[in-house]
């Protein structure tokens, strides 16, 4: 690889915790009104600086796709270029650190206070990114005064994870081209290296452009950056170490437990973030990209592990939406707000988090539904006529049910009804026993008969109300052709209908299974619950009862 790749890559050694952009590169400005001098890539592909306050004053509509195109990623990794490509301090850091403590974890004896303070300082250090870096700083998630400021940034220090400057900036870069070879730590890349490979060997792309301005405004970040490397001494191991010394006589397990161990804990805890959080668990508010809620994640990550919610909403000071969640972290802002310490703490809209979750309910039952055989559509069903139904019906056992034609032939053994009730109904209409008049059968009973269906009946089963509606029209129409042939005075009594329509009291009907006739049957069926008091009038009559 030549330094010039090197450079139009835009490479920049990123190893974190110890290397930190030159001082030259950072210096901000020293009000909102200033400008920063910035680099975008212009529309020529070459990098263009201008003076301009956010990177992405004149940013083109094509970025991503522009840069990935135009700027070439440095050659891949492999053994014949893995010496020359590796980030000699990263990789020292992160691997001696490990030693350094399973070394010390077997050379010096656990005492009780020096457990407690190294997972107090667990905390601390893990809430400093946390908490710090990331809900605050990187994604500006609430407010803090700047006493929390200084706290949370010492407490970072102490994490060795580069300066809050460039963790912060890598982080927005992660959450604007996620999944993107513009992300820095690309979950697509793999585990390992989302996990730690991005870290130890040089990145094969500068990170994608993303807006710091506001950060290098601040004034805590710039004391942070400038005294970056011993603050990583002081904090990392000097503080943990004097700590315990000074607290119960215990120098050496501070330097080793709360110092070095709990270092490595913490690196890994905020690794699984980039990672784990990345592959394991739910898309539970949204698929299209890889990041994942999980228990086991937010638990190593100090809460950091309902990572789709905060994909999705990165700006809310939560990761965690519901009260049984484990979120440490979002437990911190808000007893920091409860002392006055952190205020406008950010919640993303109830109605819009329910709205994402319900959608991906919808998609999953939509696949699990698109994995089961339905039955067929009446439209590609063959509709048959009542006289070839008994044709049909007399080679197979076939039977009318809400209209359908079903083969029962590979249930009828197995009904729970029993056979013989099912051979009863061969070659007949058994809607309404069915539907209660024998039976009310189950959901699952309804759903297995549609599974059957083999056809359609011609004009289906006749409603009741067609039935009265003929009757009436076959009256009226007697009625005036006896007008018509007949003087008045000689007319004989008119034809009354035995049941006028205004007797029917239909309400509360069940429009499943109203009223309805079948060939040389009539019922009227009230409501469900009186399925089973069903009136059938012989003569092919409706009335009321
Ligand atoms: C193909 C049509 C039919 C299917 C798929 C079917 C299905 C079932 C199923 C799954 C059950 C179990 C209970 C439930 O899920 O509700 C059941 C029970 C029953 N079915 Fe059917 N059935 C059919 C037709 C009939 C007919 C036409 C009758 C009456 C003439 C009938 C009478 C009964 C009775 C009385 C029971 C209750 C059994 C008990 O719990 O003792 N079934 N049927």
């Amino acid at each position: 690889m030549t330094s010039e790749i090197r450079q139009r890559a835009g490479f920049e050694p990123i190893a974190p915790g110890l290397r930190t952009p030159p001082a030259d590169q950072l210096s901000p400005p020293q009000s909102e009104d200033e400008e920063v001098d910035v680099a975008v890539p212009s529309r020529g592909g070459k990098k263009a600086a201008t003076n301009k306050l956010h990177p992405d004053d004149d940013i083109p509509d094509d970025y991503v796709t522009r840069t990935l195109e135009r700027e070439p990623a440095l050659p891949p990794i492999q053994w014949k270029n893995l010496l020359s490509e590796i980030q000699w301090v990263s990789a020292i850091v992160l691997t001696t650190t490990p030693l350094l403590a399973v070394y010390g974890l077997c050379t010096t004896k656990m005492t009780w206070p020096t457990a407690i303070w190294s997972l107090i300082y667990y905390f601390w250090t893990g809430l400093g990114i946390t908490a710090g870096y990331h809900r605050l700083w990187a994604h500006r998630s609430y407010n803090a005064s700047k006493p929390l400021q200084y706290i949370l940034a010492l407490w970072g220090s102490g994490a060795v994870q580069g300066s809050i400057h460039w963790w912060a900036r890598g982080h927005r870069a992660h959450h604007r081209y996620t999944d993107t070879d513009l992300d820095p730590y690309g979950a697509h890349f793999g585990l390992l290296w989302s996990h730690l490979g991005w870290m130890i060997v040089k990145p094969r792309r500068k990170p994608g452009v993303a807006d710091i301005s506001d950060l290098r405004r601040n004034s805590v970040i710039k004391f942070q950056h400038k005294f970056y490397l011993p603050l990583i001494f002081i904090m990392g191991f000097g503080f943990p170490t004097v700590v315990a010394g000074l607290g119960w006589g215990d120098w050496r397990g501070g330097f080793f437990y709360a110092g070095v161990a709990r270092l490595v804990f913490v690196h890994h805890s905020t690794f699984c973030v980039n990672s784990l959080a990345h592959y394991l668990g739910e898309a539970t508010f949204d698929n299209k990209m890889t990041p994942r809620d999980h228990f086991i994640t937010a638990l190593v990550t100090v809460g950091e592990g309902y990572h789709n919610f905060h994909h999705q909403f990165p700006m809310d000071y939560r990761n965690a939406v519901q009260w049984y969640q484990y979120d440490p972290t979002k437990w911190f802002i808000s007893a920091m707000q409860a002392v006055g310490l952190a205020s406008h703490l950010k919640v993303f809209p109830d109605n819009e988090v329910r709205k994402g979750r319900v959608a991906m309910q919808l998609q999953k039952l939509h696949a699990e539904q698109a994995a089961l055989t339905w039955p067929k559509h009446s439209n590609n069903l063959p509709v048959i006529s009542w006289d070839d139904y008994q044709e049909e019906a007399k080679t197979r056992p076939l039977m009318v049910i809400h209209g359908f034609i079903h083969d029962v032939s590979a249930f009828i053994a197995e009904h729970p009804g029993g056979e013989h009730l099912l051979k009863a109904k061969i070659g007949k209409d058994a809607t309404t026993a069915f539907n209660g008049g024998i039976y009310d059968h189950s959901n699952a009973a309804h759903n297995l008969l549609a599974g059957m269906r083999v056809g359609v009946l011609d004009g289906g089963y006749r409603l009741a109300s067609d039935e009265l509606a003929e009757a009436e029209r076959l009256r009226t129409a007697a009625n005036e052709a006896v007008d018509k042939a007949v003087p008045e005075n000689a007319r004989p009594p008119k034809a009354q209908f035995s049941a006028p329509q205004d007797e029917l009291d239909l309400r509360g009907v069940d429009a499943r299974a109203t009223k309805y006739t079948t060939p040389g049957e009539t019922y009227l069926i009230r409501q469900v619950g009186e399925l089973k008091a069903n009136v059938r009038d012989h003569q092919g009559r409706v009335g009321k009862w």
